[in-house]
This record gives structure tokens, sequence and C-alpha cells, in this order.
């Protein structure tokens, strides 16, 4: 299965990326400049973390403007897989592949933290790997990671079960207290209708190496990865 990772000007998560995908789990993964065009080698896009144009404006407004984002939009129509971590995340909401906003953190504080993080809805190839409700750690790092979308979309992504990860307690409770960035509904990752396509705010490729002590990531990588040889 072959990754391509997107790089900004700005971007910093793309390393993290290249380390799980070619470096631990073996995959040919190449990184992909904003400016290349051509795409069609790629099985998987990710469009990783970090500041792309110093997150001027709004964090990826800018981003998704440029060259490679077309390429990117006719990847995801061709039901191929494209995952946004954070301000990738951003970037796909800006672009309209993936519903609703990333706005800023309710205490408009930068968060940069490890939070338990509820898996919603295991029917998946993202969360495949995962138990149902369980409950797993990740790392979050952002400024504007409030999801926010109208109450149609939300209920639309509620109904089709498209939230996969939300912010919840330790326990699995969700409730305002454990939601770290004031997130409507606390969400935390969301796929679009067609499930090809994944936005979230925490990191998985920062908690997919056990000499991190965090390996809660792993199994989104894998069983994507085991899902397209099967
Ligand atoms: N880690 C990230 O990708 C950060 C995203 C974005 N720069 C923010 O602060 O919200």
């Amino acid at each position: 299965m072959k990754f391509g990772i997107i790089v900004f000007p700005g971007s910093n998560c793309d390393r993290d990326v290249d380390t799980v995908t070619r470096g631990i789990l073996n995959q040919p993964t190449r990184f992909v400049w904003h400016q290349e065009t051509d795409i069609a080698d790629l099985d998987v896009v990710v469009v990783p973390g970090g500041f792309s144009y110093g997150d001027y404006l709004r964090c990826g407004a800018i981003a998704r403007f440029s060259p490679v984002m077309k390429s990117v939009v006719e990847h995801a129509r061709q039901g191929k897989y494209v995952l946004g971590i954070c301000n990738g995340f951003q970037v796909l909401t800006e672009m309209g592949l993936l519903p609703g906003a990333l706005i800023r953190n309710r205490d408009l504080h930068f968060i940069c933290d490890r939070v338990p993080v509820r898996v919603e809805n295991t029917d998946s190839v993202w969360t495949r790997g995962y138990q149902s409700k369980s409950v797993i750690n990740l790392p979050i790092a952002h400024g504007e990671g409030r999801y926010y979308a109208s109450e149609d979309t939300l209920k639309e992504l509620e109904d089709n079960g498209q939230v996969l990860f939300r912010y919840c307690s330790i326990d699995g409770e969700i409730d305002e207290v454990n939601n770290p960035n004031g997130s409507l509904n606390n969400i935390a990752g969301i796929v679009n209708r067609e499930g090809n396509v994944l936005g979230m705010m925490p990191h998985p490729e920062r908690a997919a190496d056990s000499l991190l002590g965090l390996t809660d990531g792993s199994p989104l990588f894998k069983e994507l990865i085991a899902t397209a040889s099967r």
C-alpha cells in the first residue's frame, strides 16, 4: 500500500507519519511537495499536521489552494483513502472534503496534551482494529481544534455513524469537562459519507511507536494496510 504525505510550507508532522508508515510498518511512502500534481501512484494520501502557511487567516485556509489539493479531491472521488491529521483535518474541512469547521479552542489557548478518546464506530476501515466504545489515549496539539457544524450537519453525521472519535473521560464518559477544546458533541474525528476520507484532531501517528510508550494509534494504520491487501 503506497502512502503519500503532502508537505506544505509549515508542515511539521510529515516526518512523524513517514516514521510510522515507512519506518515501522514497511509501506512504500513518499513525500509530496504541495506544488506537485501527479499523485496517481498513491493509495493513501495523508495530509499531516503542522502550521501550513503559518496558520495565516485561518488554519488550513491557504493550504487548500495549493496545486496538489485538486489532485487530492480527485483521489478522494475515486474512493481512494485520504487521512487528514490535525492541520490536515483543518485543510480537508476548508476544502469541503469533510463537513463543518475547526475553530479556535474554547479557552483560546494552544493545547498540547494526551487525552482519552472513545472509538465510536468500528464499522469503518479506519477503526476496525479497535473494540467498539474502547477508550484510547492520543496526543493533541492544536489552537484551532474546536469542531463546529450546523445542527443539520451534526445530525447527519450522527445518524450516519460518521463520528469515529470523541473526546471522553478515562472511563469513556462523554461530557463537557472532558472536552479539551469545546468541540460540538465532543467530536474528535469524522469521516465523509463514503467513509474513505477521515479527519481527526488527535495524532495517531505520534502514538504508534512502542519506543514512545504510546501505541493506541497503531491499529488505525495496521488495519488500513491489512484491509487494502485483502
Ligand atoms: N498540530 C497541528 O497540526 C496544529 C494545527 C494548527 N496549526 C493549530 O494550531 O490548530
